[in-house]
Parts: structure tokens; C-alpha cells; sequence
């Protein structure tokens, strides 16, 4: 009897427990529903009163688009106007400043570096890669997209500014870097250098870095303007294997080439892991949710449930797989003299770009344990941290005057802070400014990637024409004395 009422009672348990599950369950359901609907992380500063500051209308006419392109390498103005102060650092690299008449405003400052990676011909361009030919509206050419787009885009809108008779209110200085793609060692360190003696402090910089993406998140509607708030960090690490050399006739059972093989083999087969879903990497994406249709609506809505599958599917590509975890290129392997010699060393560099959500430390611990041979001897060339975040939210004056601007140029892109995935001259700024962003609205489409330090690197003569005017506005609306209140969106009479 008291046994029968034991498994009735244990009966009775698994029943309320079994409806207790599925009321949560269903709870759940209903809440991932109402905040699918509801979700807009990303509603913001639009609707609020902005002071007018961009009086000076930015239309170009026939007669100055000829010129805009004509005039590639000229800025008469510019470098006459008493307003400018320039200045040459470490020979080669320049900087500007352009003093405010509200001595009150902090300054900020434009960056953009004019060096490029090599490139070559014989790789496959459609034209050659420092001819500047156009084909189809878009000029081709190395530093097009990287990043003599804003070293031209920022000293053409400044040209017309003071063509049309603009002085600022807020100073700001223009950096020209001439050495970021081999890190900013000369060129951005100095100019920090000179600002540092000067006492400068800067309210944010902005320099290159993440576009306007445009068919690059699928599933996305419409174009997203990624503002950079961190930079990955990176690790360059030498591995070398020593062997004594010797007679191709009578080789060991492993050479340094092959104990090295080995290694970097080991190193590709176990990529680090994909970390997405901490960070910056997950506000991106909520920011972008409502411009998702369903059911992906309902999954970017979800990231407490969903935010490991979203990783899952980005890391298939891999510019989206630089978002979500620490990377590891090979890119330099050496050894080997002569066909019959032994070679006594072997070397490869390995290039890691690390992860917002990981340090410098462990990703060097992570190389020792996978390599995990002591053959193979592994030497730090270079290496720094992630960056600090910037803020972004609605009290962020750098990024919220960077997304206006892009919202009254675009309209139709959505604004979302993101990881840029390559590193910049700002890196160096970082005693100067809290508040660091990388971003220029250079539009990349599918297949564009690729582009960047590839083959057939162009920009469309039309996205010329729109930085220029992006960076043109972005002065003028730097020059409001603070943020509108977001809690001054209109709703008067
Ligand atoms: C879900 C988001 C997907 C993100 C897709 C990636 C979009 C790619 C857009 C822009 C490409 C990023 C290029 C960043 C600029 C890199 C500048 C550069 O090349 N820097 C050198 C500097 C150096 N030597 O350290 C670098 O190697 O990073
Ligand atoms: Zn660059
Ligand atoms: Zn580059």
C-alpha cells in the first residue's frame, strides 16, 4: 500500500515537474517572441534636435568633379590657407591642425596613412596596379581602398571647406601617417610625440578601418556601417628549427623542414576558438537584429540562447571568421640554399590577429602547447593586445556625430559599432584619446574584400565623391558644443 503511494506520489512529481518545464519553456518562448518584435538596441540620437552647424551645403558640380579627379595630388588651399598649420614628421609623414574659434572645444583628429602594401602586376590585376586606370566607374590601384581614399577624401573636403569660406568652431588635426602598413613605428609614433609636447588631448580620432558592407552579413537588409570601437590585438611569432647540415645523399629521418612542416601543419589543423558572443562582436549584431528578416530576426533578437550558432555560421568565411575568434596566418617559410645540401635552418613567420576576448599571453601560450615540440624554437617579433573599447552609446560624441553624419548621407545603412580586424596607425593615439574609431564609408561588397592588400583593389569614382563629402559634413558637424539630449526628440506641437 505505502508502496503504491510512493510511485503515486513520484508520479504526481513528474507531472507538476513536467508542466513546470514546459510553462518556463513556454515563458520563454513567448518573451524571445515579444523581444523579436520589440528589439532596436539601435533607435538612438536620430529623432533628437542637433544644433546645425553643416551650413555650408556640400553639392559638387560638373565643373568640380572634373577637378576632384584632376586635381588628385593638389591642395592649393589647403596648404595656403593661414588657417592651416602643417607641419612634416619623421620626413615623411604630415600633420595638420586647424585651429577653432571656441578655444572651450576639445579638438579631435582625422588619421589616414599614405603608404601602401607592394603589388605586382603578375599577380592578375586588370590593370596595372599604380596606373589609376578606370574601368567601368572605378579607378583600380593599390592604396585605393587602403588608404589613399581618405588621405584624398579628408584633404579634398577640407579644400572646399575653406574654398567656401569655413572656419572651425572645434580645432582639429589631420595625421597623415607614412609607415602603418610596417606598424606606425615612425610615422604615427612621432606625431604622437609632437602632440604629447604640445599637451594635446583629443575628444576622439577617427581613422581607417571597417566600411559600409553592403551584401556582406547575409541575411542582412540593407547596407551596415560598421564604426570600429576596438582593433585586435596581434602576435607575430618567428619558428625555427636548427639542424646540423648535411649531404642530400644521407638525409636524417626528419629534416628541419619537416619538423617545421610539422608544426605550422599543427597550428592550421587547430584554429583557436571561436569566441564570439562576449564582446563588441555581440553588440554588432544586436544593433543589426531589426534589420534582420525572420527567422533570423528572432535569432540576433535571442543572443542569450542563440549567440554560439551565430558563430557557427560566421566563422564559415573568412573575412566573417576574423570577426569571432583570434587568427593564425602563416605567412613567410624559409629554408634551403642548394638541392643537395642539408639545410641547417628552417624558419616560419606566424601571424596571429587576437581576439577581443583573449590576451597577447595566452595566445603565446596557445602556439607553445600546439606546436608542442621543443625542436622548434619560437621568438616574439612583435605583439600587442587588443584595443580598448570606445564608448558608442548615446552620450559617445565621437560616434554619435560619425553615425549621423553617415545616417544624413545614407540613409538606408544601419550603424553598428564593430571589431575592425586589421590594425591601425589610431593604435598609437591611445594616451591622447578615450574614444577611438575606425571607420570611413568606403562601400565593400561581395567579392571586396578580397581586395584589400590583393589583386584589383579599386573604388568606384562615385564612393570617391561620397568620402569626400562624408568627411566634408563630418567637419561642420563636429562643430555643435555638445550632443543633443536624447530625450529632445521631437514630439512638440
Ligand atoms: C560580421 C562582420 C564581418 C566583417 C567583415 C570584414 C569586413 C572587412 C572590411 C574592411 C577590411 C578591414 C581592413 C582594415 C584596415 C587594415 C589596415 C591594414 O592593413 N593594417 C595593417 C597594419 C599592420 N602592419 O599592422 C595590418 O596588417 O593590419
Ligand atoms: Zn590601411
Ligand atoms: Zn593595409
Amino acid at each position: 500500500m505505502a508502496d503504491r503511494s510512493a510511485k503515486f506520489n513520484i508520479l504526481k512529481l513528474v507531472k507538476i515537474l513536467s508542466f513546470s518545464l514546459l510553462f518556463v519553456v513556454l515563458v520563454c518562448f513567448v518573451a524571445a517572441i515579444v523581444r523579436t518584435l520589440t528589439f532596436d538596441v539601435n533607435a538612438g540620437l536620430q529623432l533628437a534636435h542637433w544644433e546645425k552647424t553643416n551650413n555650408i551645403a556640400s553639392d559638387i558640380n560638373q565643373h568640380q568633379r572634373k577637378e576632384l579627379l584632376e586635381n588628385f595630388r593638389v591642395f592649393p588651399t589647403v596648404f595656403s590657407s593661414h588657417l592651416v598649420q602643417h607641419e612634416v614628421v619623421a620626413n615623411y609623414s604630415h600633420l595638420f591642425w586647424v585651429p577653432g574659434s571656441d578655444l572651450a572645444l576639445v579638438p579631435y583628429m582625422l588619421l589616414a596613412h599614405i603608404d601602401v602594401v607592394p603589388a605586382d602586376e603578375s599577380d592578375g590585376w586588370e590593370a596595372p596596379p599604380f596606373s589609376a586606370k578606370e574601368i567601368d566607374g572605378f579607378i583600380y590601384g593599390r592604396g585605393t581602398i587602403d588608404n589613399k581614399q581618405s588621405v584624398m577624401g579628408i584633404l579634398q573636403a577640407l579644400e572646399y571647406l575653406l574654398i567656401r569660406g569655413y572656419s572651425p568652431r572645434r580645432g582639429f588635426f589631420i595625421g597623415l601617417g607614412h609607415d602603418e602598413e610596417v606598424s606606425g613605428f615612425q610615422g604615427a609614433m612621432n606625431i604622437v610625440k609632437v602632440l604629447k609636447k604640445k599637451g594635446v588631448q583629443l575628444v576622439f580620432v577617427l581613422d581607417e578601418g571597417l566600411a559600409v558592407l553592403d551584401g556582406v552579413i547575409s541575411g542582412l537588409q540593407g547596407p551596415a556601417a560598421l564604426i570600429g570601437v576596438t582593433e585586435k590585438g596581434q602576435a607575430t611569432v618567428k619558428l625555427s628549427v636548427f639542424k646540423a647540415p648535411g649531404h642530400s645523399s644521407m638525409p636524417p629521418r626528419e629534416s628541419s623542414i619537416g619538423i617545421l612542416a610539422g608544426a605550422v601543419k599543427r597550428l592550421e589543423d587547430n584554429p583557436m576558438p571561436m569566441l564570439f558572443g562576449g564582446g563588441p562582436d555581440r553588440r554588432t549584431f544586436e544593433h543589426l537584429a531589426h534589420k534582420f528578416g525572420l527567422p533570423l530576426k528572432f535569432v540576433m533578437s535571442n543572443m542569450w540562447l542563440f549567440s554560439s550558432l551565430i558563430g557557427r555560421v560566421l566563422e564559415r568565411r573568412p573575412d566573417t571568421n576574423a570577426f569571432v575568434r583570434t587568427t593564425t596566418a602563416v605567412t613567410m617559410f624559409n629554408s634551403g640554399v642548394k638541392v643537395n645540401v642539408l639545410p641547417s635552418l628552417a624558419e616560419a613567420y606566424v601571424n596571429m590577429r587576437i581576439h577581443p576576448a583573449q590576451s597577447l599571453q595566452e595566445v603565446l601560450e596557445f602556439i607553445q602547447s600546439t606546436v608542442g615540440d621543443e625542436r622548434v624554437k619560437m621568438e616574439l617579433v612583435n605583439g600587442f593586445d587588443p584595443l580598448p573599447v570606445s564608448s558608442y552609446d548615446e552620450t559617445s560624441f565621437g560616434f554619435q556625430t560619425i553615425k549621423k553624419t553617415v545616417l544624413d548621407q545614407f540613409p538606408q545603412v544601419t550603424v553598428a559599432p564593430g571589431i575592425c580586424i586589421g590594425n591601425t596607425d589610431s593604435r598609437h593615439y591611445t594616451d591622447l584619446a578615450k574614444d577611438i574609431y575606425r571607420f570611413a564609408p568606403t562601400w565593400i561588397r561581395p567579392g571586396d574584400t578580397q581586395r584589400f592588400h590583393g589583386i584589383d583593389e579599386r573604388i568606384s569614382k562615385k564612393n570617391y565623391e561620397e568620402l569626400v563629402i562624408f568627411y566634408f559634413n563630418l567637419i561642420q558637424n563636429c562643430d555643435i558644443k555638445e550632443l543633443p539630449s536624447p530625450h529632445s526628440a521631437g514630439h512638440e506641437l
